[in-house]
């Protein structure tokens, strides 16, 4: 079956996390993630994840350290490879090209979104890191 390489963001604003949602009419509609999206050839994870974010909000991000460890899920389409990273916005657009919402939450709030199912765990990985110690190199 097709492995479909995905990078989402974890991105950190006065201790709370964005959350975004699909559009209804895409792939796993209506749902919450991550926001980012596919590798592409060539592309390291996080060249990938600062290319995603400024397409998909006009946004420049410090990518920070991986979220617990990479999560495969097998949907209907195929398996999705998700790997989460902390980042941080270096300006502050947040236009919505693709999703139809984004929501600043609380850590304690995560598990009330409905989210893609690849992104359970990494929710849960995300629960245990306490937020006030997650660092940013300025250079990431
Ligand atoms: N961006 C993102 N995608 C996720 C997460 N969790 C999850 O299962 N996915 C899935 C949804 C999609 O099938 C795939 C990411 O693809 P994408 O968002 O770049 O693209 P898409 O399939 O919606 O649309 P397209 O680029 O093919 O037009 O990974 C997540 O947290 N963030």
């Amino acid at each position: 079956m097709k492995i479909i390489n995905v990078v989402g963001a974890a991105i950190l604003k006065d201790n709370k996390i964005l959350v975004s949602k699909r559009k209804e009419d895409k792939i796993l509609g209506n749902l919450w993630e991550f926001p980012g999206g596919k590798v592409e050839i060539g592309e390291t994870p996080q060249m990938a994840l600062k290319r995603e974010i400024r397409e998909e909000f006009h946004d420049e991000v410090i990518i920070g350290n991986q979220i617990g460890e990479a999560v495969n899920f097998t949907y209907q389409f195929g398996t999705v490879n998700l790997t989460v990273f902390f980042a941080r916005l270096k300006s502050n657009n947040l236009d919505l090209t693709v999703h139809s919402k984004v929501k600043w939450s609380i850590k304690e709030d995560l598990i009330k979104f409905n989210w893609a199912q690849a992104d359970k765990p990494v929710v849960d990985a995300l629960l245990k890191i306490d937020l006030q110690k997650v660092f940013f190199n300025e250079n990431g």
